[in-house]
């Protein structure tokens, strides 16, 4: 195993466009000649991303809580176990969008490892459309976005589409007074990943760090459809949501049509995805103070 395998940390709230991100970069490395390996967790105890990564990926999830604040001698595990069985040139980890990325810095810094990684840096997706809604956060999610922004060594200022032209450079100016780092207008998370060679290394001050499981009230529900439902009922409950809820995402079992189609919902904007494989119908939502009984309910009766 070769020493200083380059590691980059992917963060950004949720729904902005952090596993898009992921899809380009592994792209980038393999027409490099690299094989990347990737660490991804979800707020969720089941995985809805991972089924996005191609087989040959050397893959590690960690699943059931954040890699920040719940699991983070799992991760160091991890890490020591794909290290172990090596076969790769590059890591990317993935954290979850409620994830603190100094957190995670830690871990990868940790003497375990220093002598085998060289950790390269953040880079942070911004949702341009969540950043102009972004008064209707509550404080504390607000508060996390910044951070992502403050610690990144790059910042992707995605789905530039959904805002209007005369608003960037307003959105950019004010994503530039949290972070002197390069800003890169984008959509679906694509950049020139060469960039990635001026990627900066920010100095980690502990000090500013947010406890997220303490202070952002986020809860998952994860629900697993057993029977197939009708789209035009799914559709009404989307309609009446509730504004909490930031993030779905998840294989639904539409009657009439023959696989799961996968959803992906952020900030009130649903898609829908055909998928040619029969996929366990799981169901993650991902907001603030939810109410997981009821939600649980809701969606039995559509059932
Ligand atoms: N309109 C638009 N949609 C985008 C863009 N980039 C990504 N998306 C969509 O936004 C949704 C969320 O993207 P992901 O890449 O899954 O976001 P994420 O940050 O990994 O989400 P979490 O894992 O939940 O935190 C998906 O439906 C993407 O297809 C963009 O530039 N414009």
């Amino acid at each position: 195993m070769s020493k200083n395998i380059p590691v980059y940390l992917l963060s950004g709230f949720l729904g902005s466009g952090k596993t898009t991100l992921l899809k380009n970069l592994i792209r980038f490395e393999k027409e490099q000649g690299r094989t990347p390996a990737v660490l991804m967790n979800e707020a969720g105890k089941v995985s809805i991303d991972s089924e996005e990564v191609d087989k040959d990926i050397p893959l590690s999830e960690l699943l059931d809580g954040c890699i920040c604040c719940t699991i983070q001698d799992k991760l160091e595990s991890q890490l020591q176990q794909l290290l172990i069985d090596g076969g790769f040139d590059t890591l990317i980890i993935e954290t979850t969008g409620v994830a603190h990325p100094v957190e995670v810095v830690d871990s990868v810094l940790s003497p375990l490892f220093a002598d085998q990684f060289s950790f390269k840096g953040i880079i942070t997706t911004v949702d341009a459309l969540q950043w102009e809604k972004r008064d209707e956060l509550s404080i504390q999610a607000l508060q996390l976005m910044r951070e992502q922004i403050k610690y990144a060594g790059i910042v992707l200022l995605n789905k530039v589409d959904l805002v209007t032209e005369s608003r960037i450079p307003v959105i950019l100016n004010e994503i530039q007074s949290l972070t002197s780092s390069r800003i890169v207008l984008t959509e679906q998370s694509k950049i020139d990943f060469t960039l990635l060679d001026q990627i900066r290394l920010k100095k980690f001050d502990g000090a500013t760090q947010l406890r997220v499981n303490h202070e952002l009230q986020l809860n998952v529900v994860v629900f697993t459809f057993q029977h197939s439902i009708e789209r035009e009922a799914f559709d009404a409950w989307l309609r009446n949501a509730s504004s909490s809820i930031y993030r779905m995402k998840g294989f639904i079992p539409f009657t009439g049509d023959k696989y799961p189609v996968l959803f992906q919902y952020s900030y009130g904007m649903p898609l829908f995805f055909d998928h040619d494989m029969k996929m366990t119908a799981n169901f993650v939502i991902i907001g603030e103070n939810l109410d997981e009984d009821q939600i649980k309910k809701e969606l039995m009766e559509l059932q």
